[in-house]
Order: C-alpha cells, then structure tokens, then sequence
C-alpha cells in the first residue's frame, strides 16, 4: 500500500522519557536557580550534589541519571577527579563551569563531555534548559549511520549514543533502506555521501527512496563527505538531505547540527498537528478528514463504509455538569471511536459533538456489526467526574456506497444519522435498516 502523506506523522508530544539530571555544582544559589528552571520548565526530576562526596552518595543510591550538568571546582575534588568519576559511572555530562580553556578543553577530549558551558555567560539559563531539553527528548528518537567504513560509524554511533539516541547502523544504502522501512521510529540518518558500490544505491540513491516515503518534515537526513567538491554538496541537498557536514568535523559542529535538525523536525510535527489535529480530541479535524477521505476514495475504488456519530442530548451534559465535563466526555467519546478504529480507517472530530469514521473494505453487515460494537462500547462507558460518574449514549448514522464520492457519503450518512435521532436515539441505522419504523 502506498504510504499516507496526509497521515499524521510526527508526534510533537513526545512520549515521556524517564530519567534525572544530577547537578554537581558548589554554588548553592547558582544551582537552585537552575534546578527550578528545569524542574518548571521540562517537568523532569534534579538532584543537587555541592561536592563530589555527595555526588557519588546520590550516584550509588540511585542510577537513574541520564545527564549530570557539572562545574570543575568543587571543594573536595578539582576537574579531572569530577570529570573521570562521572566517566567511570558513565553518565554523560555538560560542564558549565567559570573557568575556561582550551588546555583543559583538550585534556578532556575523551571523555563522554556532550558540551562546555561559560557559567556567567549572558543566556546561560536559557541554553542550559534548551540543551538538557534536547538531551531529554532525544531518548525518544531513533538515529542511523549508513556509512562503509566501520570505524568513521562506530565513532558517529558513540556520539549519537553520548547525545540519548537509540542508535542503529547499516554499512550499505539498501540495507540503511531496509532498516528504515522496518523502523518507523527513525528519525535522523547520517549518511555518507561517498558511499559507493557496485549494485547498491550509493548516497543519492538512498535519499531518491528513502523521500518516495520519508518526506523532510518526517525524517532528516544529514550528509557527510570527504570531498570537498561544492557542486557535489549542492547534488545532496537538491536530492532530498535536510543538512551536509564536510569530514572531518568537530564534535560540537556535529552536536548543533543534529540538534537543530531534529529541533525542526519537531518544530515541523507542532505545525503540523495544529493544522490537522483537533486540539480538544487530539483526533484528525474535519479539514484533515477530508484530506484523507478524497485521497481514499481516489485511490481505493473498493466498497467503503462511511458513519457519522453524534453525541446524544450533549447540551444536557454541559448543563448539567459544566463545559469542562463535556469536555472529559467529548474526549472519552473520541478515545473510544479511535481505539475502535482500524489502522486504515480515518476518524475525525467532525465538529462539536460530532464524529465521523469511513471505513474500507467493510461489507454492509460487516460495517453494521462494527459500530453497533462502537455504539455499545460508548453505552458501556463509565467518565469520572469530580462528585458523578457520566454516562453517554451515541447516534450513528451509517452508509454504504462504493461510488466514491465523498459529499454524496457524508450527506448520506448525516441523513441517516438524523433518521436514528428521530427514532429514539442511542441506536444505529444504516440503508438497509431505513424503512425498518
Ligand atoms: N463541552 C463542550 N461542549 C461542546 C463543544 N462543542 C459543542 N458543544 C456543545 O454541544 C452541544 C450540542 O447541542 P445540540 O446540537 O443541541 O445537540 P444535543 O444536545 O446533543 O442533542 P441531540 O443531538 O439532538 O441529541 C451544545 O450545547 C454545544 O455547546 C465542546 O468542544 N465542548
């Protein structure tokens, strides 16, 4: 089946990641300011340590730490004990510190050091929470290295892993191809660009197909390159990579470019589902539905089964309990009908306390089964409220048609669910069932 560009993809609520930040800092007012942004700002957990002692006391109790935010002075221990305990422990670090240098910088290199920070360096704050945001999210988000040369991935590997992503590697473009048709988790590939073999798709073969399904806004790619031939780098990007990094490259260069990368992939998800995700429901909105639907019934002439739903005596419902239970309710309403829907049905808000789902390839009993099912799991639902519990009935009207004509569908549908309002409510009627009093 050809993949759904319409589908949304990209979720910007990213699934959340566990773990705590370990801040080992001497200055007791520096590190409470900074915690309580963290705390307020990503909702994630910090501990403070002010001495190395302390440090590896929270370190043995507890190795839930995805990330310790160190200074190198503290008053029992000086950069190179601090930096190599947390090594031995193997927590990656940011070392915002007040002094310095390139020599200390350089004696460092090996260690699992993600980023230096100037501590007194106007925005500090603000970067801080930026980069232990990215690092926190970066949990959720699977990377690959498609590169032939075994030492140039394992080193781009290990810094993906340094920087919290699930990381998988591929040493040709088809089997990077195949990886990426498997996991739908991937989100960012580096790619190397002088991949080259006799009957593989090399670099630009790899970004042709891996678009035909990953549009940008789904999935960056990064190229790197030993060549240093501009008109080469232009071929990549007009091709399909979102970014190129000549080799060698530093790893900070490395470390921004994949962060704003995937900063805008996200930033691209948020846009995305605020045009086509109803913000209530979190369902596909109306505009989105009938996107999707044309696009269905264009490609897919077969029979569909189209129902519209319709919450009965809603207004009662805000009335009597208030607009925020009718919202709970609404919610529940749209949790059920998405859990009820198959992987190739596209259900909606269709507005206020209405619903619509068509479904493919249903037979017309198949089809009346079905949301008779959804009309009863609705019955069943029992919603919390503060001193009640809600129960809600649903109306549904439902047609047939293989036509393909989606405002004939809709229009039809709505009637019949109009017919089964007039009849009583809490009930389905479909075409066959209309002369049925
Ligand atoms: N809480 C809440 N209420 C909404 C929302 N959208 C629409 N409504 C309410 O839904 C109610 C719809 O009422 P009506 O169209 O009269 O229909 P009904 O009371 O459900 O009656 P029947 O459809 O005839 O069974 C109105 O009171 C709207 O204010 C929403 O997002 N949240």
């Amino acid at each position: 089946m050809t993949p759904d560009p319409l589908a949304i993809r990209f979720q910007p609520t990213i699934a959340p990641a566990d773990g705590r930040v370990l801040l080992i800092e001497n200055s007791r007012s520096y590190a409470a300011l900074l915690a309580a942004e963290l705390r307020e700002q990503l909702g994630i957990g910090v501990v403070i340590a002010a001495s190395l002692r302390e440090a590896q006391q929270r370190l043995a109790e507890d190795d839930d730490y995805f990330l310790a935010l160190t200074g190198l002075v503290l008053p029992d221990a000086g950069a190179e004990l601090i930096t190599d305990t947390l090594a031995r422990a193997g927590i990656p670090m940011v070392v915002a510190t007040g002094v310095y240098d390139e020599a200390i910088r350089s004696s460092m290199a090996d260690l699992p050091i993600i980023d230096y920070v100037l501590k007194e360096a106007p925005g500090t704050i603000d970067y801080l929470v930026w980069l232990v945001r990215r690092l926190h999210r970066n949990r959720t988000i699977t990377a690959m290295v498609v590169d032939h040369s075994l030492s140039a991935r394992a080193r781009i590997a290990a810094q993906l892993k340094l920087y919290g992503f699930r990381v998988l590697q591929a040493d040709d473009a088809a089997s990077g191809l195949l990886a990426l048709e498997e996991d739908p988790a991937i989100r960012l590939v580096i790619l190397d660009q002088d991949l080259e073999a006799e009957g593989d798709a090399g670099g630009i073969g790899f970004i042709r197909q891996a678009r035909r399904t990953h549009p940008r806004g789904t999935l960056s790619i990064i190229g790197t390159s030993s060549s240093a031939d501009p008109s080469s780098v232009a071929r990549f990007l007009k091709n399909g990579a979102n970014d190129f990094l000549e080799k060698p490259f530093s790893r900070e260069e490395f470390f921004c470019r994949i962060s704003q990368n995937i900063d805008n992939l996200e930033l691209i998800g948020t846009l995305q589902d605020l045009a086509t995700k109803d913000y209530l429901t979190g369902l596909p909105n109306r505009r989105h539905f009938l996107d999707r639907a044309e696009r269905m019934l264009r490609e897919d002439k077969g029979a569909v089964a189209m129902a519209m739903l319709d919450v009965d005596h809603f207004k009662h419902v805000n009335d009597t309990h208030g607009h925020e239970a009718g919202d709970e309710a609404l919610r529940a309403v749209a949790a059920t009908i998405a859990a009820h829907a198959r992987p190739n049905d596209v259900a909606a808000r269709f507005g206020g306390e209405e619903f619509c789902l068509l479904a493919p390839g249903l037979s017309a009993e198949e089809a009346e089964t079905g949301f008779e099912r959804l009309r009863q799991a609705i019955a069943a639902l029992r919603i919390p409220l503060r001193n009640h519990t809600l129960q809600l009935t649903i109306s549904i009207g439902v047609c047939h048609r293989g036509d393909g004509d989606l405002h004939a569908l809709v229009t039809e549908a709505d009637r019949l669910l109009y017919l089964a309002k007039a009849r009583g409510r809490d009930r389905v009627v479909c075409e066959s069932q209309e002369a049925v009093a």
